[in-house]
């Protein structure tokens, strides 16, 4: 078998293709990782809103997974969309012995503001998923929502860094940014050390997937090996040409651009 890293994306689907699986797989490719997708629920949505969602059951979400890691090369794993506690269980127990690197993207709404998985998830979330994860991805609403207390200050955002590893067991998390308010900066945290990624806040309004693709990115990186910090780095790279670049596509929140970042690569400047 040739040298091939893989990574699997466990997560609800998007038929517009910006966000899901759909943006995971496109992220895969472009990072030259090959790229496997377990489906948790079948959404009906674009860049206006969700007009319905359909929810598989956890027994055959296992099925889905054992396909996979019974067969194909598997290195890094993300979890995006698990809109309930059973599907939260199924999951872990299947994950848990694989000990492969996780990034666990708590995705709770969509930006479109409709909610995407239950209450009764975040508990799920907290006690089975948290603790098996290399690094959590939540965006600052989502941050909040874990570990029960509003983010209004920097202050605020570190100490929810600290509770998120520490109290809930994350080898590492990156508080996302792009909910703030001047540059987009994604606060790091590893059980030691704190980093901050920045970068230029685009004026768009299409974001409709980014927190998927920049979970994708790290996942994908991570697959291939790569450090945390390296991880990151490409990944805030990844999204930031994807979202600069934006197709202005669809009469809503747009998705990004996710072959934006190997165009940038190969010819130095987007072409
Ligand atoms: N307008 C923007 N300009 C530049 N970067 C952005 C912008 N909006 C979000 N980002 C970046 O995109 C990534 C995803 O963050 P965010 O949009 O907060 O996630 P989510 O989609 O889960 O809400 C982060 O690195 C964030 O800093
Ligand atoms: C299946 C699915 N998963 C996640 C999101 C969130 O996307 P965003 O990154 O825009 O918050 C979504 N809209 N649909």
């Amino acid at each position: 078998m040739r040298n091939v890293k893989g990574a699997l994306s466990i997560a609800g689907t998007d038929p517009s293709g910006g966000a899901g699986i759909q943006a995971d797989l496109k992220t895969f490719q472009e990072l030259e990782v090959y790229g496997m997708s377990v489906i948790t629920s079948v959404v009906a949505q674009n860049t206006l809103g969700v007009k319905g969602i359909r929810h598989l059951e956890a027994s055959f979400i296992k099925e889905q997974l054992e396909s996979v890691t019974n067969d194909m090369p598997v290195h890094a794993v993300k979890t995006g969309m698990i809109a309930n506690s059973e599907m939260i269980e199924a999951i872990a127990e299947h994950l848990r012995p694989l000990t492969l690197p996780l990034c666990v993207d708590p995705v709770m709404i969509a930006q479109s503001g409709d909610a995407l998985v239950d209450h009764k998830a975040l508990q799920a979330m907290r006690d089975e998923l948290l603790p098996l994860a290399t690094i959590v991805t939540p965006n600052i609403p989502e941050a909040a929502a874990l570990t029960g207390r509003s983010l209004e200050s920097e202050e605020d955002r570190y100490d929810a860094a600290k509770r998120i590893v520490h109290d809930f067991g994350s080898s590492s998390v990156v508080i996302k940014g792009g909910h703030l308010d001047g540059e987009a900066t994604d606060l790091f945290y590893d059980g030691d050390t704190f980093k901050t990624f920045t970068s230029p806040r685009f004026d768009t309004l299409h974001t409709h997937g980014t927190g998927c693709t920049y979970a994708a990115a790290i996942t994908a990186e991570l697959a291939k090996g790569k450090s945390l910090n390296e991880a990151v780095s490409v990944a805030k790279t990844f999204i930031s040409a994807a979202i600069e670049h934006t197709l202005e596509i669809g009469h809503g929140q747009g998705p990004t651009n996710h072959w934006a970042y190997q165009n940038t690569k190969r010819k130095g400047e987007y072409v």
